[in-house]
């Protein structure tokens, strides 16, 4: 197995609402690191995963449509507690929308809370 990583960040606004959690049930905000892996069991003619620039571009569209928005207020988003869990399967299935995955076996991303806690989340292809 191949994989591919590319990373980038976002800042977003949300609000928890749910006993389980303190303080993040108010409205605050929290800058993620984003990494997309691509999975590949061979590699194509050009020796790569994917290309590099091409999983970038795909990466900064979908994380530009959440960048310095409020989450509650997201079209696709509202009502749901967007946890890092369930934004990491969010911008998996965003990503997977965009990229050519017929190659791949898989799209994992790592949401980065911070330096000490991420979530992730696997899509088979
Ligand atoms: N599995 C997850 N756990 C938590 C997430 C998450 O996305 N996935 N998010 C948060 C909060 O966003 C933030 O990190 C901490 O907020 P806080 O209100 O402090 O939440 P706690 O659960 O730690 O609540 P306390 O009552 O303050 O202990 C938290 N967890």
């Amino acid at each position: 197995m191949f994989r591919l990583t590319v990373r980038d960040h976002v800042m977003i606004a949300h609000s928890l609402p749910h006993p389980n959690f303190g303080p993040a049930q108010q409205l605050h905000g929290a800058t993620y690191v984003v990494e997309l892996t691509m999975v590949r069991d061979g590699l194509g003619e050009d020796g790569t995963v994917i290309d590099i620039g091409v999983a970038a571009d795909v990466l900064r569209e979908v994380l530009a449509d959440l960048n310095y928005r409020n989450l509650d207020d997201h079209p696709a988003l509202a009502g749901i507690l967007t946890t890092t869990e369930v934004m990491a399967r969010y911008v998996a299935e965003q990503v997977a929308e965009r990229l050519p995955t017929a190659a791949l076996s898989s799209i994992e991303v790592v949401l980065r809370e911070h330096p000490d806690a991420w979530a992730g989340y696997v899509l088979p292809l």
